[in-house]
């Protein structure tokens, strides 16, 4: 065993709580850790789904290999497994996806659409179809020229009265459809967003069908110009696409129509709120923050505290051994607080899900007086905790070194898979600005008026009472700042009203104060929530004890990495703030020695991770070194570019090296 994998050993050797049991809260149960354990079984056990580590692929052979393991395990594995949508196996079954996939618009975005946008008998027509890989559809909606500005869309689906048909247009080159995930190369349809046009009048973005590649050639049909957009800054398997319509014909019946149709005669008729067409978004904010942001957030606090616990460089004690980095004070103040936030927001995030799913239940009953509500937690909680992972996940990429610069560590790669949810499913500063409008529009309400989720926006604020460090005091002091920051955004807004500037002029002006506010109220929503499941979460009590710090240590480093806004908004003083600053490093301390365990209870598998530095056995030298070699560079001892482009300065070195040699 290497000197490493013992560091590791005695790490596990000092946890003081049951490692298993801090699993079995985190999944939810017993019962969901075995069921989680069950499907990433069945998904690491199956030789279809080997494939080399991706470090050592090209672009091509990426998306290839996570196309070809993406339609096994969609169209076989599965099935053959019982792992079907609404099943518990279902929930989890993300957690043991390979780490590269394709057909996650397809299957993520456009089957949740297809249910909310169709008919019954659109659903029935295009749901099988979908679920068997019969035909692959993207979620098409954002253009080159546009993508948070919807009203600005600009493809247009023209009724012809005549034909029965649409006709679908991207007038400029500014208006074909960009980005769309699976669109350019598996696609061989498009839930297209576009402006219908009847009889010369435009009724706003629609949903509407539309069949890109023939489906014997896969060749693009007639008037479809599509391809990939080229490489990312990451999600390198996936083909995100271009798709410029020109003149291209769907049938009438192709307008997905539960909320609203075009009769044969060029009717138009409503049949439910225009919001709803926003509900594809808010389905996907509240559903990919866990899957997309918090795992991978979990993932880079894996790796960074195994380690970390393991690389020892320096000395804690003039003379003494060199120490693991793990012990160094600043060390722990850069990844322990990232382990608060893994668990603040997924518990956060799972009452968000509940609330999104009591709304889709009313909301087949006809009522959608929660609409509001959940689109503003939805739109500031996605921002939020996409902000938060990215930067916690940089912040454990730069704790580890060079080694979390090298591709072989899995960092980079988790960066790279976290930083675009800041931007798709809407660009986080539009969307702070809607749960703003939403904020602003509720502290000028009456209590009786407002869900209970908001109501301290216009409640008297209260004093703290007692230890300033105790997780009521602080649900106090997050609540109170929230309102304030509310108010006082909310007062920018009329104040700049009042000196004659237009509605959205003042709004523009006021919209730093509008941001700060929004992300003030998520924050208090989300410490809310956590420090309400620690209270009511039933377990030992030295889970319950990790569980509370690490619920502290959440409040305790915002407040103190924004301690001015609290002293300027008089909620706390300079003692307050000298006392929460020791009382975050004395809890820093205190987690340090079950920081181990605590990524530990993740329970991630090695190859879900496929990183050298954050393996379960702590082996991170051979790891490299082993990685190291598998580079394609290093296929041949002598690579042809060195050989053809050096040699001969190479030559003339030796030979003047030589000559000096002779003369010596
Ligand atoms: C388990 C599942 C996980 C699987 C993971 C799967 C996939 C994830 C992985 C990879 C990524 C893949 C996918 C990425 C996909 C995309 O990115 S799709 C494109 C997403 N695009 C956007 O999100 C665009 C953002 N822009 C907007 O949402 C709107 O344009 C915006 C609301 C910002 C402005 O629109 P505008 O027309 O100007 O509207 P108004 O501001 O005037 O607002 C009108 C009123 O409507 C209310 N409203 C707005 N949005 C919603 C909504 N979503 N729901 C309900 N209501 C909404 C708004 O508040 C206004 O109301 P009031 O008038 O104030 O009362
Ligand atoms: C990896 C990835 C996958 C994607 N997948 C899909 C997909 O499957 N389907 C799909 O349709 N789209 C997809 N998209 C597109 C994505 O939804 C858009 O990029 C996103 O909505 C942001 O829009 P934009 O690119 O137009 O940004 P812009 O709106 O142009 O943003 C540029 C800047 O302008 C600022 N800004 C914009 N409006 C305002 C405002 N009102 N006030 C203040 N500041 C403002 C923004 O904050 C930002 O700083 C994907 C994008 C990525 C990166």
């Amino acid at each position: 065993m290497s000197i490493e994998s013992n560091l590791l050993k005695k790490e596990r050797q000092n946890v003081t709580f049951s490692v298993e049991e801090l699993t079995n809260v985190w999944d939810g149960g017993k019962e969901d850790t075995e069921i989680r354990r069950k499907v990433v079984k069945v998904f690491g056990d199956d030789p279809v789904l080997k494939s080399p580590p991706i470090c050592t692929m090209t672009r091509e052979e990426r998306y290839t290999e996570a196309t070809r393991k993406c339609v096994y395990i969609f169209r076989n594995m599965l099935q053959k497994n019982g792992i079907y949508p609404g099943s518990k196996e279902f929930e989890h079954f993300w957690n043991a996806m390979p780490i590269e996939y394709t057909l996650l618009i397809h299957m993520g975005a456009f089957i949740p659409c297809i249910m909310s946008f169709g008919s019954e008998e659109q659903v029935a027509k295009w749901l099988p179809l979908s679920a068997n890989l019969n035909i692959i559809c993207t979620y098409a909606q954002t253009e080159l020229g546009h993508g948070s500005f919807l009203r600005g869309l600009e493809t247009e689906a023209t009724f012809d009265r005549e034909t029965q048909e649409f006709v679908i247009n991207c007038p400029k080159v500014s208006s074909m459809k960009w980005w769309p995930g699976d669109m350019g190369l598996n696609a061989n349809h498009a839930l297209v967003m576009a402006n219908l046009i009847v009889g010369g009048k435009k009724y706003g973005m629609h949903p509407f069908m539309v069949q890109i590649r023939d489906l014997s050639t896969h060749m693009p049909l007639p008037g479809v110009t599509v391809g990939d957009i080229g490489s990312k800054m990451g999600f390198e398997a996936i083909d995100n696409g271009f798709l410029y319509m020109k003149n291209v014909r769907i049938p009438r019946e192709n307008l997905l129509n539960k909320n609203s149709e075009v009769k044969p005669d060029g009717t138009y008729v409503k049949k439910a709120s225009d919001r709803l067409m926003y509900g594809s978004m808010v389905n996907l904010r509240v559903n990919l923050p866990k899957s997309q942001a918090i795992d991978v957030l979990a993932k880079a606090c894996t790796i960074a505290i195994r380690y970390s616990a393991v690389r020892r460089q320096g000395l804690l004690n003039p003379g003494g051994a060199e120490v693991a980095v793990l012990d160094y004070t600043l060390q722990q103040h850069k990844l322990i607080p990232q382990l608060a936030t893994v668990y603040a927001t997924k518990f956060a995030g799972e009452g968000i899900i509940k609330k999104h799913q009591a709304f889709l239940q009313n909301m087949a009953k006809g009522n959608i007086s929660d609409l509001a509500e959940i689109h503003a937690l939805s739109a500031s909680f996605k921002a939020s905790v996409s902000e938060q992972c990215t930067e916690g996940v940089e912040v454990c990429r730069r704790a580890c070194g060079g080694h979390g610069y090298s591709q072989a560590s899995g960092l980079p790669h988790l960066l790279s898979k976290v930083t675009p949810t800041c931007t798709y499913e809407g660009e986080n500063t539009v969307l702070y600005l809607q749960t703003a409008r939403y904020l602003v529009k509720c502290a000028k309400e009456k209590a009786a008026d407002l869900p209970e989720s908001i109501l301290f926006l216009v409640q008297p604020i209260q004093n703290a009472r007692g230890n300033i460090t105790s997780l009521d005091n602080l649900a106090l002091y997050f609540k109170n700042r929230a309102a304030l920051c509310v108010q006082a955004a909310s007062k920018k807004v009329n104040q700049m009203s009042n000196k004659g500037l237009a509605m959205h002029e003042a709004w523009d002006k006021s919209s730093v104060q509008l941001v700060h506010a929004t992300k003030a109220y998520v924050i208090q929503y989300i410490f809310d929530a956590f420090a309400s499941f620690v209270k009511e979460v039933k377990c030992s009590k030295s889970v319950k004890e990790i569980l509370e710090d690490l619920c502290c240590l959440y409040g305790l480093h915002y407040i103190n990495n924004c301690s001015g806004d609290f002293l300027k908004l008089g909620i706390l003083t300079a003692h307050h703030c000298n006392i929460a600053e020791e009382a975050e490093i004395a809890l820093l301390e205190k987690l340090r020695p079950n920081a181990v365990g605590i990524v530990d209870a993740f329970d991630f598998t090695d190859s879900s991770m496929e990183s050298c530095l954050g393996a379960y056995d702590g082996n991170v030298y051979e790891r490299l070194f082993d990685m190291a070699k598998l580079s394609p560079l290093n296929k041949e001892p002598v690579h042809q570019a060195s050989y053809k482009y050096l040699r001969p300065y190479l030559l003339e070195g030796r030979d003047i090296l030589e000559g000096a040699k002779s003369k010596l």
